[in-house]
């Protein structure tokens, strides 16, 4: 199989190899990136946010990712505006990962576009199949959640801490759990009170 085909079945779900020098080769020059980028020093926010953007398929304004970031290729990962993300997020993006605005991620948060079959002869070999993750504006994704291949999260949810994702999650709900589920929509309690019983005084 030639890198061509091979590049258009990593992007449509399809079973595949990853194997070839070609693939290799390319994927290295984004580790290098990271690997500058994961070198930088505190104080070198400007040498980040560049490195980031040389790393990422696309990024928006104000995007602030605390190293160490972990990811598979990095150019496969799309971000809108205003992107946090907490110490070790790990991106796993053969696929394409695409976060909109204003998304954060707690610490710890693994995000996995790639499977392998669960028949044992095919995995010997290494095949591989991806499926685009997709997470909408205003998403805040908890601590040490896992978001599984092909899952897409709509805007304004909550994912809670130490979640595993497997489904899809609509928009504008609480969900936690392993599996990861609908607890409650975002609703007027929200609007009154910040964290259980204690109430909301910002504007
Ligand atoms: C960007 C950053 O770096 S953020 C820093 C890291 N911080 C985090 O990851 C915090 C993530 N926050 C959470 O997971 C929170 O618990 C939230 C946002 C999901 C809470 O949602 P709420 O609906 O307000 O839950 P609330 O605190 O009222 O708890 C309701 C119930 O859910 C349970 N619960 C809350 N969170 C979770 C969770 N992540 N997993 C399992 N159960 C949970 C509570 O124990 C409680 O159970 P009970 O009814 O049996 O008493």
């Amino acid at each position: 199989m030639d890198l061509k085909e091979v590049k258009e079945r990593m992007r449509s779900g399809r079973l595949y190899y990853p194997t070839g020098e070609d693939l290799l080769q390319e994927q290295a020059k984004y580790m290098e990136i990271l690997y500058d980028f994961n070198q930088t020093r505190p104080r070198e926010g400007e040498k980040r946010a560049q490195l980031l953007e040389k790393l990422l398929g696309g990024v928006g304004k104000n995007c602030y990712v605390e190293p160490p970031l972990h990811a598979n290729w990095g150019c496969n990962t799309y971000m809108g505006d205003e992107v946090y993300a907490n110490f070790n997020l790990t991106l796993v993006d053969d696929a394409r990962i695409n976060i909109g605005s204003h998304v954060m991620f707690g610490p710890n948060v693994t995000v996995a576009t790639a499977g392998h079959p669960v028949e044992p002869l095919l995995r010997s070999r290494q095949a591989q199949y991806n499926l685009e993750v997709n997470i909408g504006d205003n998403v805040w994704i908890g601590a040490g959640a896992v978001i599984l291949p092909g899952v897409t999260i709509g805007e304004n949810t909550v994912i809670g801490a130490g979640s595993i994702v497997t489904k899809d999650i609509p928009a504008n709900v609480v969900a936690y759990g392993n599996p990861c589920k609908v607890v409650r929509e975002i609703g007027e309690k929200d609007r009154k009170y910040y964290y259980r019983d204690r109430e909301i005084d910002l504007d």
